[in-house]
């Protein structure tokens, strides 16, 4: 696969106005000049990104971290201070070898990147269909007959918003004005309006973080569908790992301006290395919660004295085996699940499970060494020595 957008070495500081920094970003990049070191705060330092066509790449950092600094730099909304970007294998900027791009260029490179955001950034005074096609004012297109360059005809625009309209399931609304409108609604506006110039790329920073949960998942779902029928690459700026969770296959956690992790969704679920990439996955997650409140239940107490008290992680790439009926069935132990949480990552189980595991030392044993080589990770929660927690 290849790269469409190639964030290289990227830091971008800014003139120290100590009002403005929400974040405690006190450290600047090693690549900036003395000059920066001096006087600006680093937003963003040496962040390095590359998105393959058709990722759906989420960026998850809290307030302040940097994200949208960052991710604003693919289509140069923000210019950064030091790096390179290439966007679909041509160099927008460098700091080495400084890029000339006209306006004309800006503009058109700008409008094969969509963007959408938190409060949708809707024209008040102008009805669906004109806020999209407000998007067309500026759109060129080859004559057919004549071979030149010219601006859309109404018509031309006129179909384009109604498909558009279409695509986001808005038709019936397009006379209404954004006030008259839902959240979920007025986003659906902007991401037609984000897709009027058949962008390649589409940036959503925190599209769904003004959006109830049920909200939000219809239009994580639209943003998923527009993946697979128009082949989009999608970067997603959120706090929320659930959201992630739903469709990002790639994710980056940023902390202080730094990208301190990456990897794809299934391994940075299943081998978290960052504290705050665990503390992320937690929120997705009540296992923890459950595990943590045990001892207010009578459940290890009352364990057998041939039975242990299990947590399995399904956490593996390749996990197909339904390893509780087959150790059930393979060595002859009985369990009885207490905690249960497993649900399809990128199609594959992902989740934990808490369960009793009851048969002799042997048979118990077994069904472990047979987690075991199915590489899936656990741990005995009981019973209770007296030192705690086995
Ligand atoms: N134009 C600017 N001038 C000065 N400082 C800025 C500017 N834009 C952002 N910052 C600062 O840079 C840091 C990173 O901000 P950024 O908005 O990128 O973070 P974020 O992770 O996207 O957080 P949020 O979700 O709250 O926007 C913050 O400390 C912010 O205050």
């Amino acid at each position: 696969m290849t790269n469409i957008i190639e964030l290289n070495n990227i830091s971008v500081v800014f003139p120290r106005k100590a009002e403005k920094i929400k974040g405690n970003v006190q450290h600047t990049p090693t690549n900036a000049s003395d000059d920066q070191k001096t006087t600006g705060l680093a937003a963003v330092s040496s962040a390095t990104l590359h998105v393959e066509k058709g990722d759906i790449f989420g960026v998850i950092g809290y307030s302040g971290a940097g994200k949208s600094t960052l991710v604003r730099t693919i289509n140069l909304l923000q210019k950064p201070t030091t790096g390179q970007i290439v966007i679909n294998g041509t160099p927008v900027f460098d700091s080495e070898n400084p890029v000339k791009l006209s306006g004309v260029q800006l503009r058109n490179f700008r409008q094969k990147i969509g963007m959408i955001f938190q409060h949708f950034n809707l024209l008040s005074e102008k009805t669906v269909f004109n806020n999209v096609v407000f998007a067309l004012q500026h759109t060129q297109q080859k004559d057919e007959k004549t071979g030149k360059i010219r601006y859309l005809t109404s018509a031309e625009k006129k179909e384009k918003v109604e498909h558009l309209l279409e695509l986001v399931e808005l038709t019936e609304l397009a006379q209404k004005y954004p006030a008259q409108l839902s959240g979920g609604q007025k986003q659906r506006v902007a991401i037609a309006r984000a897709l009027a110039n058949d962008p390649e790329i589409l940036i959503s920073d925190e599209g769904t973080s003004a959006l109830d949960p049920k909200t939000t998942n219809q239009i994580l779902d639209l943003l998923k569908d527009l993946h697979d029928r128009l082949g989009l690459t999608i970067v997603l700026i959120t706090h929320e790992m659930q959201v992630v969770k739903e469709i990002a296959n790639k994710v980056a956690v940023m902390q202080n301006g730094e990208i301190i992790e990456k990897n794809s969704l299934i391994d940075i679920f299943a081998d978290p290395k960052a504290p705050l990439t665990k503390q992320f996955i937690e929120t997705t997650s009540s296992v923890n919660r459950f595990i943590a409140g045990l001892s207010k239940t009578k459940i290890l107490q009352n364990l057998a004295s041939d039975e242990e008290l299990i947590h399995l992680d399904y956490a593996t790439s390749a996990l197909e085996d339904p390893v509780i009926s087959d150790i059930t069935k393979k060595f002859d132990v009985t369990t009885n699940i207490f905690y249960g949480n497993v649900e399809l990552l990128q199609q594959q189980p992902f989740g934990s499970l808490v369960f009793t595991l009851k048969g002799s030392t042997e048979q118990r044993l077994a069904a472990k060494r047979y987690f075991e080589e199915k590489q899936l990770k656990f741990n005995v929660l009981g019973p209770i020595n007296e030192g705690g927690l086995k």
